[in-house]
């Protein structure tokens, strides 16, 4: 059942036409296609966990702002897309290969991303990904919350490394497709508050062959003071090994 699940969902992803890439993550295939999104069993709405919420403090909201405001450069006569664009944010791998569609009438599974397994707002990861693909580089915004704790009042180095590699391998999958990390190295140099706002910057650095290589540096929004820096390999993968097959 599983396997035959998996293999139907296998068959869905290779039509669509960017699986997990850029363009796949900003709208979903079947609107791209111009059909209608009630076609059983997908669904058109998947809820978006990367926009505002009640839980978000002042500081975080100022940055969503200040990114969202580089996105759209209005001007007189149009309106045009700025080099920014906010990625939008599933709680499920699944939604994210099929750009938003909801599979899981197709495949029933528990399965949870990591950073967004709780319903509850605020609780854990809060956080929302910019990225500029003319710089190959990326901006996260990241709210943690009280789930979150290592050292007293201050946030687990887990948790930081969670959001390094997540944002690292958005970065790496954004520009390449499937990716999964083969290394993640990383120096915390000042810890951070829990319920603090901080900002995940991470960066090409190089593409060799199979190999991508990405770096990282989480520092306060004002950017005067560095929290952590990391570096990551990435490794191009096909879909089959992505699934573990
Ligand atoms: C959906 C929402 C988006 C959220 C983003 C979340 C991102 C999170 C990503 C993850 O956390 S993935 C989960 C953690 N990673 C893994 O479980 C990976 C487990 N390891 C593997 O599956 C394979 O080892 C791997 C895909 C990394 C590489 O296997 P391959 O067989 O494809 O690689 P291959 O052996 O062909 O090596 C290719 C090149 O990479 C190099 N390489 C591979 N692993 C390396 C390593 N660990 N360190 C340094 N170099 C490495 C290898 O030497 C070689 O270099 P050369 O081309 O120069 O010869």
């Amino acid at each position: 059942m599983i396997r035959s699940c998996l293999k139907a969902s296998r068959t869905f992803i290779s039509h669509c036409p960017v699986a997990l890439s850029h363009d796949a993550v900003s709208q979903p295939v079947l609107v791209r296609r111009g059909l209608s999104m009630g076609l059983w069993p997908f669904s058109a709405s998947p809820r978006d966990f990367s926009l505002p919420n009640a839980s978000w403090n002042a500081e975080m909201r100022q940055v969503y702002d200040h990114y969202t405001a580089l996105c759209e450069v209005k001007t007189e006569d149009s309106e045009e897309t700025g080099p920014w664009h906010k990625l939008p944010s599933y709680n499920r791998s699944l939604k994210h290969a099929a750009g938003g569609v909801y599979l899981s009438k197709l495949i029933q599974s528990k399965a949870r991303l990591f950073t967004r397994n709780k319903k509850e707002y605020g609780a854990a990861f809060e956080y929302v990904i910019f990225m500029n693909k003319q710089e190959k580089r990326c901006v996260c915004a990241f709210q943690a919350g009280h789930l979150l704790e290592g050292p007293p009042g201050h946030v687990h180095g887990g948790a930081i490394a969670t959001m390094i590699d997540t944002v690292t391998g958005t970065l790496a999958g954004y520009l390449v497709g499937p990716v999964m990390t083969a290394n993640l190295n990383i120096n915390y140099r000042s810890p951070i508050p829990l319920g603090g706002v901080v900002l995940i910057h991470s960066a090409l650095d190089r593409l060799e062959g199979k190999k991508i290589f990405v770096n990282c540096r989480v520092t306060s929004t004002d950017e005067s003071k560095l929290h952590t820096e990391a570096t990551a390999l990435f490794i191009s993968v096909n879909m089959g090994h992505l699934f573990g097959m």
